[in-house]
């Protein structure tokens, strides 16, 4: 291996689960150390997390990066999307944050879409229907539900604001990750006071919108950390991993991590009215159409453990259709929802129930993944008719690229071949894995060298790796997910 050529940069991926960090050479891509800690979510109805404790797992992430976290120029953090963190006056969390998988707000979601005109009204303003995930509708939960909490709160944060202002001092955020709160209109490029207004916000608590590019500050003293480094914006985790993959518009991208997204690039500000795909802004100038779903490769790896079985232990065959709600859902939008199992039968094996939950895990995806290309295309067409995935797609744009398949499923080979069996698509899974974290330091070293970071990514070489030829796509594993996803749709709304 060449000596590093350096200057040095550091990227941050703080997700649901835990903080990883990577020092990288800004001239080559070569990651010269890398370091993980985790962070805790709290079980129960609802999904917290103590942004203190993402403070903890972060810096001891970069102690694990050694000496070289000391030789850094720049730095930037991507984070999990949605998150409502509230601080008081000196800076400190009011309550831990409630995350973006926490559905407790689908009543405030529901009464939100109602009273600002409509899914459709919300699509063409703000480029998105808030589901529970969005942050407007936590600040909602937080004011019906714990009103002193609300009243103690200072400042708004996004998980990646809050890391951000840890490291600054300052109160920043960027066009990616406030296009996910709900009271940044993608119409306008600008905070909406009239949403602001009438959840009773005062715009005064929120960070400044960083444009694309510009830095979020330096490093203050006295942290593990040179002090004095820039600080890029950061962004979301999503936004990130798009950057560190130097995606190309239209280029679509499958992520399974705890939660499930597929979005691509586009030039063009999507607006869809059926909320199932969220219209993103990109960390750059473009947006982001993007589903998620809220039950991915945390919920399979439960169902491995109730069997008693390694998530590899998959076996084809039978009829089994599993749900794998286990924490409501976002796409389909069912956040009620628990998972469903139907189909066993005297010969169904527990392998086959195994496959069958990454079966309603990829579907969900796939069939979301549709609407994110017509979005991406023309903004005009549906989802296919037949709600089968695939059975629409690729009307424009990129054709048959392959799908870039990332997150820490994408080492699983059950994963891998669920997804090229029910898309029918070339695979491509990039050897680089930790792709928000190589995003944000793409960011980081895009600031120091005055770089477009996707350019910075592409000259890396992020998204290289070894390529899956199309299978036969199997329609009848998705018309039986789909036929049972309708059949059931009256108790999986039930509350
Ligand atoms: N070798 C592997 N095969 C399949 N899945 C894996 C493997 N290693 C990790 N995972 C899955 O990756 C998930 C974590 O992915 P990651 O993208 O890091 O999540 P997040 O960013 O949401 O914290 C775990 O829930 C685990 O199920
Ligand atoms: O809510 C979304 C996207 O809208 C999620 O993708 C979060 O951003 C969490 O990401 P992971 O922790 O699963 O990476």
């Amino acid at each position: 291996m060449a000596a590093p050529e350096g200057p040095f940069v550091i990227g941050v991926d703080s997700s649901t689960q835990s903080a990883k960090a990577l020092v990288v050479d800004a001239a080559t891509g070569e990651v010269v150390a890398r370091g993980q800690a985790p962070h805790t979510v709290t079980p129960g109805p609802g999904h917290e997390s103590d942004p203190e404790e993402w403070w903890q797992a972060l810096t001891a992430a970069l102690e694990q990066c050694g000496p070289a976290a000391q030789q850094a120029s720049a730095i930037s953090v991507g984070g999990q999307q949605h998150g409502l963190v509230t601080l008081d006056a000196d800076g400190r969390p009011v309550r831990p944050a409630l995350l973006w998988n926490d559905v407790r707000s689908a009543p405030q979601s529901d009464r939100l879409i109602e009273r600002l005109g409509g899914p459709a009204a919300w699509a063409d303003r703000f480029g998105s229907v808030p589901a529970p995930a969005f942050t407007v509708t936590k600040w909602a939960w937080l004011c019906e539900n714990e009103p002193d909490s609300a009243a103690a709160t200072s400042a708004v944060r996004l998980p990646h604001d809050y890391l951000t202002g840890r490291l600054t001092g300052e109160g920043t955020t960027d066009r990616g990750d406030a296009s996910g709160t709900g009271w940044w209109a993608s119409s306008t490029g600008a905070y909406d006071e009239e949403i602001l207004e009438l959840i009773g916000l005062s715009p005064k608590l929120l960070p400044r919108v960083l444009a694309p590019g510009e830095a979020a500050g330096t490093v203050r003293p006295d942290l593990p950390l040179p002090a004095g480094a820039l600080v890029a914006s950061g962004t979301g985790d999503n936004m990130a991993a798009a950057l560190g993959l130097g995606l190309r518009p239209g280029q679509p991208v499958l992520s399974l991590g705890t939660s499930g997204t597929v979005y691509a690039v586009s030039t063009r500000r999507p607006t869809d009215p059926t909320g199932t795909v969220a219209g993103f802004a990109d960390a750059r100038g473009d947006w982001l159409p993007l589903a998620c779903t809220l039950n991915c490769t945390l919920a399979v790896d439960r169902v491995a453990a109730l069997l008693s079985l390694d998530r590899e232990a998959v076996e084809g065959g039978g009829e089994a259709v599993l749900l794998p709600f286990l924490d409501g859902e976002r796409t389909p939008n069912l956040p009620y929802a628990s998972g469903l199992l139907s189909g066993l039968r005297h010969d169904t094996t527990p392998g086959q129930v195994l496959q069958a939950a990454y079966d309603g895990a990829v579907f969900a995806l796939l069939r979301a993944l549709d609407q994110v290309l017509d979005e991406r295309d023309t903004g005009a067409q549906g989802a296919h008719p037949s709600g089968a995935p695939g059975a629409g797609r690729d009307t424009g744009g990129e054709g048959d690229a392959p799908l870039l398949l990332i997150g820490g499923g994408a080492k699983g080979t059950a994963w891998r071949e669920t997804v090229r069996r029910l898309s029918g698509r070339p695979v491509q899974v990039p050897r680089a894995e930790e792709l928000v974290a190589l995003g944000a330091a793409a960011q980081a070293a895009g600031l120091l060298l005055e770089e477009d970071p996707t350019a910075v990514a592409r000259r890396w070489g992020t998204a290289q790796g070894p390529s899956y030829e199309a299978v036969p796509r199997d329609e009848a594993t998705s018309t039986r997910v789909a036929e049972t996803l309708a059949g059931a749709d009256t108790l999986l709304r039930q509350r």
